[in-house]
């Protein structure tokens, strides 16, 4: 069965597809997001927005690249900053700081129309540096997957995933975004292959989560 992405970057894309067992179809459609602090709060947002524009099941991410010398930004707004700012600063603004510790957060969603179950999973805390975390990150850390339905809304089925890793001077051609400057075990995800990335990525870990979903909920029909 195709799934559908909604989503305006190519670079997210081509990760899916390397990751998902079922053929992917591009939508390029740029959904409305909501100003939150929360990514499954946006993510979900897009998700009913991107269903209803769609008229079919549709799956999208929301991520961003969380520095914790800024308390997370730029976080929610890294699309924003990534066009205005630039990677290059966004390096060198970090460079000046002791800590250039960071994480890339990532959610995918997805909505068919349908009321989902909860079915919390166990926590995958991984977590290099072992540091408290804020009332997000935590949330997310601890939470595999949810479902998010507010009042009168559509549900959406939440998957979460995490990466930490350190703000470096960019190097590498491959990936997109903030890849060339975000250093995971001694590489930048610019430097990795897009399997090698999809193996740690938090895209990656997000999509597993929903892989195996979609593989059990097609079973189970
Ligand atoms: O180097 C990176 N490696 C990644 O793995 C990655 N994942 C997300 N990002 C950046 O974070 C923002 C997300 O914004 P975002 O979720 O709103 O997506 P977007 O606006 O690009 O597309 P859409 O899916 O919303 O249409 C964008 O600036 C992306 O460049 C990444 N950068």
């Amino acid at each position: 069965m195709t799934v559908t992405f909604v989503t305006t970057n190519p670079g997210k894309v081509n990760e899916a597809r390397e990751y998902l067992a079922e053929p992917v179809e591009q939508l390029d459609f740029d959904t409305p997001e909501i100003q939150s602090a929360d990514l499954g709060a946006i993510a979900a947002h897009k998700a009913r927005a991107a269903y209803e524009h769609a008229g079919e099941p549709v799956f999208v991410d929301d991520a961003g690249l969380f520095v914790e010398a800024f308390d997370g930004f730029p976080g929610p707004f890294s699309s924003y900053v990534h066009d205005t700012v630039g990677v290059e600063r966004v390096w060198r603004l970090t460079g000046e700081e002791d800590d250039r510790a960071a994480s890339f957060r990532g959610v995918v969603a997805y909505c068919d129309g349908d009321d989902f179950e909860a079915t919390p999973e166990p926590v995958d805390r991984e977590d290099r540096r072992g540091q408290d975390r804020s009332a997000d990150e935590r949330a997310a850390a601890t939470t595999d997957e949810r479902v998010r339905t507010d009042d009168g809304d559509l549900s959406v089925k939440l998957f979460y995933g995490v990466v930490p890793g350190e703000i470096v001077a960019p190097r590498g051609d491959g990936g997109f975004g903030y890849d060339p400057i975000f250093e995971y075990d001694d590489r930048t995800f610019a430097e990795m292959d897009p399997d090698e990335k999809n193996a740690v990525s938090h895209r990656g870990r997000a999509l597993a989560k929903f892989a195996d979903w979609l593989a059990e909920r097609d079973t189970a029909e």
